[in-house]
This record gives structure tokens, C-alpha cells and sequence, in this order.
């Protein structure tokens, strides 16, 4: 049997034609249909086969793309970590310090760093800047993008978001999980035998500065027993987590420290914050663009293992919209911060002390259990206060410290402990001339020069 190829729209006669056999294989029937379709036909001829052929193009270049893309996901992971994470610091600073790395993008960050003794050096870090580096990481490689979004912008810091991603095969993904508690870990390090301090930035808590060497408890000096009191009944309430559960009480205790400017409310919760290995929050409720939502906000979520600490909390009870004599304008109002305060949900133990120097301005709402469960009062220098103070500053001169504490007493000086530090710090090494120059206490606001 023989095909009889078709002709052409044209009559001419196909070439292929030629090489059909007699045998009249199937391949010799695929082929005729072929030249039917593609060479005799007359819309194929016209362009429409080009269309064909395109769209036949575009499916498989798609088919193709999918296909690898499938393969990819397959076999490689990505991890994102965006700028708003925790764990994005951490990342980058572990990546900077990273020995096997191929970056040839760097930015610097430059930081301060304070020594025990006091002293602060500057530290240049050059981490990875936006673009892609490649490292390997316990024998993985892994590709690392740093990535700018042109388009969002932190709004509470006007800084672009940024994301890192990391890269690598499927079979290594659980080195993501090693390689952030690394990070973390390291991290941690660096802060310990330190006090991180957080402040408010936007809505989120950032640290201020570098971590401050830790402030130790008896350097701050408080009327007797003050001090033993508050350590005591925050170290009971940070054992008894169990009680407060299985009763369904809110886990959390609130403290109050009033009394006048400079008599160490401040600096004693930062030495205790010390001394528990906690880090602390610092919140002004004073602050002119703090809000309601905001305070609401920071209140839950406040890094783990911190103390929050809100100062001059008087603030709050000036009625809204209401300018103090330096000009301030404080957004947060009365009820705010009882709802923040009562709102405060968290599965740790959530310890805050509130400082004002005007406790008559506080509503009684506030004296509450659960809002203010411990009140103590932190006054101006008492007899116990200046000797023990004398005697930090001037080892050894117990005599001396006896004549100055009966001058003070005979002038019935009525000063805070920042002033009799300054006085102490004046004169260094001079405790002769420090009780010499005691008298000059008697102004209130004398400043030594
Ligand atoms: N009792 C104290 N013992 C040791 N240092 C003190 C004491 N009181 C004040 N100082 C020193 O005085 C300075 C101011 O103290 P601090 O800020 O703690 O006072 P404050 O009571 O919180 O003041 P304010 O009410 O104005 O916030 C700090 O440098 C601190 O070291």
C-alpha cells in the first residue's frame, strides 16, 4: 500500500514526499499528517502555524520555569529574618564576626563600649551590608541576601525595613535553628555581668547606648532597712509563680518609690535590676508624644527578663491635654494607665516600679493590689544615710565621718544624697575639706565649682 502524499495549496509538490517508501510505515503516516498540518495547510502557511509554534514555546518555556522552580523548592530552604525581629541583630552581629565569609559588601556600625572601670572605647563592626555574601556553615553553604525595601519605611524611625534571607539545601535546614541560638547565645554573652537598658522607640523597646556594667546593690545608699525590704519581697514574689497560678491571680506586682528629686529612686532600681540579672525598661510617662495605645503596646511586650520601670507616673493624673509649668504636654491619661496596667498578660512574672516625686497627685485608684502592691518612701539624707555615705567615699576616716554627720545634724541639713554626693565627689580626696565646705549644703541648689 502506498501513501499518496497530499499536494500543497499551490499544487507543488512536497520534497519530502520523495522519501516515503512503498513499505508505508507508520513513521511514513506521522509524517504525512505532519506535512498535512504544517506544510499544506493553508492557515499554517498564512502565520497561523507561528502562532502555534510560539504559544507552544511560551507553555514549555513555563512549564520549564515552574518545573525548576519546583526543583527548587524541592531542594533548597530560605529563612527570612525581617528587620523587626529580635533575632535580626543578633544575626547580623554573629555574621560580622563570622571568619568564613565571602563579603565584599560591609557596613559599619560603630559602638560605645564602657569597662568596668568606667572607661568607654569606640568599636568599629563591619557587618555584611545590603547585597548577597556566601558562607559556609558547619560544612553547608548557605547564600545570604540583605535586602533594603525601597518602598517601607519604619515609621517610627524613618529607617527602611530591611530583610535577610538565608539560603541553602533542604537536608541542612535544621543548621537555621543552630545557627540563631548561636547568634543569640553570643549575643547574651556580650551582656552578661551587664544591665541592658531599653527605652522607647516608637511603639517597640530598643537598648540605650551599650550595656552599662552592672550597678552594685550597696552603692546605693537608702535609709536602713529600705533597701533588705524591697530585695526581700521581690525575691518572694519571683519564687511564688506556682501560688499566683494556681490561685489565678495575674502574675505581676507593682511597686511605687516616692520622694524628692536625687535620693537614688531611680538608681536603686537600676542596682537592683543589677543584682537580679534583669535588664530594665525605662518609660517617662512625662514624655509629650506618649500615648494611651502606646504605653498599652510597650506594657506588653517588654523584653524577657526585664524590669519596667515607669518615671514620674504623676503625669498621667494631669487631666488631658493639660501643660504642667515647663511646658509639658503628657498624652497619657489616668485611665490609660490603669488599663495598661491592669492589662499586662504575661506567662513571666511582670515586676514594675513607678517613681514620682509627687505622690499627693496620685489618684487612690492606683493604690490598688495589682496596680501598686508596695509603697516606700525614699527621702532626703538621714543621719544613717550620710555616714554610711561618708564612709564609701573616705575609707578609714570614722572620726571625721562622726564631726561631719553631728555638723549636719547641729545645721539640720535637709539634702538629698545626690547633693551629698556631689559635695564627696568635689572633694575626692580632701574629706577635710569636704567638712569644711558643709555649710555650703544649706543652699539647696549649690552647685561646687
Ligand atoms: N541614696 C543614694 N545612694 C547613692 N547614690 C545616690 C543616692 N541618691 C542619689 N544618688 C546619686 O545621685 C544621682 C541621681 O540619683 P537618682 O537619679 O537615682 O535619683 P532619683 O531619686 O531617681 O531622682 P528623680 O526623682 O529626680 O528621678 C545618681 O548619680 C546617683 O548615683
Amino acid at each position: 500500500m502506498s501513501l499518496e502524499p497530499p499536494k500543497g495549496p499551490a499544487g507543488t509538490p512536497n520534497l519530502d514526499m520523495d522519501k516515503i517508501t512503498e513499505s508505508g510505515s507508520i513513521s511514513g503516516a506521522a509524517n504525512s499528517l505532519i506535512n498535512q498540518v504544517f506544510k499544506e495547510n493553508p492557515y499554517f502557511a498564512a502565520g497561523g502555524g507561528l502562532m502555534i509554534l510560539g504559544s507552544a514555546l511560551a507553555l514549555a518555556r513555563t512549564g520549564i520555569k515552574s518545573g525548576s522552580s519546583l526543583l527548587y523548592r524541592q531542594l533548597v530552604v530560605d529563612l527570612e529574618i525581617p528587620s523587626k525581629d529580635k533575632s535580626y541583630l543578633w544575626f547580623l552581629e554573629w555574621m560580622g564576626k563570622y571568619p568564613q565569609r565571602s563579603s565584599r559588601h560591609l557596613s559599619v556600625e560603630t559602638n560605645f563600649i564602657q569597662h568596668d572601670n568606667g572607661s568607654v572605647t569606640t568599636k568599629f563592626q563591619l557587618v555584611p551590608g545590603p547585597g548577597s555574601h556566601l558562607i559556609r556553615y558547619k560544612g553547608a553553604f548557605m547564600l545570604i541576601k540583605r535586602e533594603r525595601s525601597g518602598k517601607m519605611i519604619d515609621m517610627t524611625n524613618g529607617a527602611p525595613f530591611e530583610t535577610v534571607t538565608l539560603t541553602t539545601l533542604y537536608r541542612d535546614r535544621h543548621l537555621f535553628n543552630e545557627l540563631l541560638l548561636e547568634a543569640k547565645k553570643m549575643a547574651t554573652k556580650q551582656n552578661e555581668g551587664k544591665t541592658v537598658i531599653y527605652t522607647s522607640w516608637g511603639p517597640e523597646w530598643r537598648p540605650f547606648g551599650q550595656p552599662k556594667a552592672k550597678r552594685v546593690l550597696p552603692s546605693v545608699v537608702l535609709d536602713k532597712g529600705i533597701a533588705k525590704g524591697i530585695l526581700d519581697d521581690v525575691k518572694d514574689f519571683m519564687q511564688n509563680g506556682e501560688w499566683y497560678l494556681q490561685r489565678g491571680i495575674p502574675y505581676r506586682r507593682g511597686y511605687l518609690l516616692h520622694g524628692p528629686p536625687g535620693s537614688g529612686k531611680t538608681s536603686f532600681i537600676q542596682a537592683l535590676a543589677g543584682h537580679l540579672d534583669y535588664n530594665i525598661c525605662i518609660l517617662n510617662l512625662a514624655e509629650s508624644n506618649l500615648t494611651d495605645d502606646r504605653l498599652n503596646h510597650l506594657m506588653n511586650n517588654i523584653p524577657e527578663r526585664s524590669i519596667l520601670l515607669l518615671e514620674d507616673v504623676d503625669a498621667a493624673f494631669n487631666k488631658r491635654g493639660q501643660t504642667d509649668e515647663s511646658g509639658f504636654k503628657s498624652g497619657v491619661t489616668f485611665s490609660g494607665l490603669l488599663n495598661s496596667l491592669d492589662g499586662v498578660t504575661s506567662s513571666e512574672e511582670t515586676i514594675t516600679f513607678m517613681t514620682t516625686n509627687h505622690p499627693e497627685k496620685l489618684d487612690p485608684a492606683i493604690m490598688r493590689p495589682g496596680r501598686i502592691d508596695y509603697k516606700q518612701y525614699i527621702g532626703n539624707a538621714t543621719p544613717y544615710q550620710i555616714e554610711k555615705m561618708f564612709m564609701k567615699f573616705y575609707p578609714g576616716e570614722s572620726e571625721l565621718c562622726a564631726e561631719f554627720v553631728q555638723k549636719a545634724e547641729g545645721l539640720g541639713l535637709d539634702i538629698s544624697t545626690a547633693q551629698l554626693q556631689g559635695l564627696f565627689v568635689f572633694n575626692k580626696n580632701d574629706p577635710q575639706n569636704a567638712l569644711a565646705m558643709i555649710e555650703t549644703l544649706r543652699h539647696q541648689n549649690h552647685v561646687f565649682s
